[in-house]
């Protein structure tokens, strides 16, 4: 396929991302402690046909082969993450000292095959133990938090210079503690909003205690998931919903990280619900960071509901519109749109796609192959979004495609294919997609351009 639209800065990079519950299996191997996704996975109806992380697609023991493909990609960086548990069993203490072996051999694995690590510290698999203890409801768990991303910044900042504290901290507050659909399964307004506040605070000071402990020229970030707020009509009523969705699920976390303070509307909405915050907290959580990952899919349509007890709104999905397999509108201006937000909004040093894909059913076809043109299409037409945001001058340093590997979709289980790469679960074979085969001539395109 023709590249020439999709000419990038020689210095721009293209990845992949994963996260380590979602790939890695081993959930009970060589000392891992338990994460809530182990024991929520456990938990009956939480998981659509009661699938698990506990093999998932056996990374833990396959990375070096997988590394290979990704290297005859030609991948200039693969973005993943650290279970916690699996390096501090009980989330402190005692180090699992096969855990760390892992990502040790990891990093030395993926910078052996030229391959630059991008690494997250929380992507949602909290120990059980520290949720024992009120996980992210408890402010200790946001120093534990901080003294695992020290002690993991102190082990590999020598092989690895991009480190982000969470992933979408929205899920966790929100899927995870007002939903009640993701780990733990809480289902409490005001719970959410503490956690919101806590997850902003660990945040803050990991990356405070990674500064202090990290090589020099290390980049530290957060990945948030920024999406654009459209209202389904003209009515104000609609306006105000999409406005309230933006506020808390972007500015809740942009506002305090990049601006010192959350959004007086939202402190206003929540009212007695919202937290109570220090001008002290807030100096942590605004510690300056070097770059933004953003994680975003498609645009988010918002009609006023009222009985949203949470945020007053509900997501609608016009008629006209192509869908994902995850019920997403394909909307490729999304990224464009989200980018130049941010680049008016805020201050903002670098910036990186981190996740941006599509779930498409996919099968293989009697030659062997996987022939996913929906997803190749998906791809093409938001990287030219990215381009489009380059060409306008916005800081956009990268592009990394969810997912480098078809993975566990949380609770939606297997059910949902992501990959480049296709994962046959039952032989854990790996066959690499024509999506995963056009990324790959276009990363040698532009790699060949430098
Ligand atoms: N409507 N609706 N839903 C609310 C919007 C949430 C969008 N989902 C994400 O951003 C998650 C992100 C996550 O990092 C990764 O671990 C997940 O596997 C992907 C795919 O799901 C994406």
């Amino acid at each position: 396929m023709e590249f020439k639209s999709l000419k990038f800065p020689k210095e721009f990079i293209f990845g992949a991302s994963t996260a380590a519950y979602q790939i890695e299996g081993g959930a009970y191997e060589d000392g891992k402690g338990l994460s809530i996704w182990d024991t929520f996975c456990k938990q009956p109806g939480r998981i659509l046909n009661g699938d698990t992380g506990d093999e998932a697609c056996d990374f833990y023991h396959r990375y070096k082969d997988d590394i290979k493909i990704m290297k005859e990609m030609g991948l200039d960086s693969f973005r993943f993450s650290i279970s916690w548990p699996r390096v501090f069993p009980e989330g402190t203490g005692k180090v699992n000292q096969k855990g760390l072996d892992f990502y040790n051999s990891l990093v030395d694995e993926l910078r052996a095959a030229s391959i630059e690590p991008y690494l997250t510290l929380n992507h949602w698999d909290m120990p059980q133990s520290l949720q024992d203890q009120g996980g992210w409801l408890n402010k200790d768990t946001a120093k534990h938090f901080a003294d695992y991303s020290r002690f993991m910044c102190e082990n590999l900042s020598d092989r690895v210079k991009f480190w982000t504290t969470h992933n979408e901290p929205h899920c966790v507050a929100s899927a995870g503690h007002v939903a009640g659909i993701f780990a733990p399964g809480h289902k409490d307004i005001k719970e959410g909003l503490q956690v919101t506040h806590n997850l902003n605070l660990a945040h803050g000071l990991a990356v405070q205690a990674m500064r202090q402990s990290g090589s020099a020229g290390n980049k530290y970030g957060i990945v948030l998931a920024v999406f654009p707020y459209y209202p389904a009509t003209a009515s104000i009523h609609d306006h105000r919903a999409a406005q309230r969705w933006d506020g808390y699920f972007s500015r809740c976390f942009l506002d305090p990280i990049f601006k010192g303070s959350y959004p007086e509307d939202m402190v206003e909405y929540f009212g007695d619900k919202f937290p109570e915050v220090t001008e002290q907290e807030l100096s942590v959580i605004s510690e300056p960071i070097d770059m933004l990952g953003i994680n975003c899919y498609f645009r988010r349509i918002i009609e006023n509901d009222p009985k949203n007890a949470f945020i007053g709104g509900r997501e609608f999905k016009p008629r006209d519109a192509a869908y994902t397999q995850m019920d997403w509108p394909i909307y490729p201006e999304c990224l464009f749109e989200v980018l130049s937000m941010l680049d008016k909004d805020y201050d903002i040093p670098e910036l990186y796609i981190i996740e941006n894909g599509a779930a498409f059913h996919d099968e293989v076809s009697p030659d062997g192959k996987v022939h996913d043109a929906r997803r190749t299409r998906y791809l093409h037409a938001h990287i030219e979004q990215a381009k489009r945001a380059v060409e306008q001058g916005i800081n956009l340093k990268g592009y990394f495609v969810w997912s480098f590997l078809d993975n566990f979709e949380w609770a939606l289980g297997y059910s949902r294919r992501f990959g480049i790469v296709y994962v046959d679960y039952p032989t854990q074979k790996r066959i690499v997609k024509d999506s995963g085969k056009w990324y790959s001539e276009l990363l040698r395109y532009n790699q060949s351009l430098r």
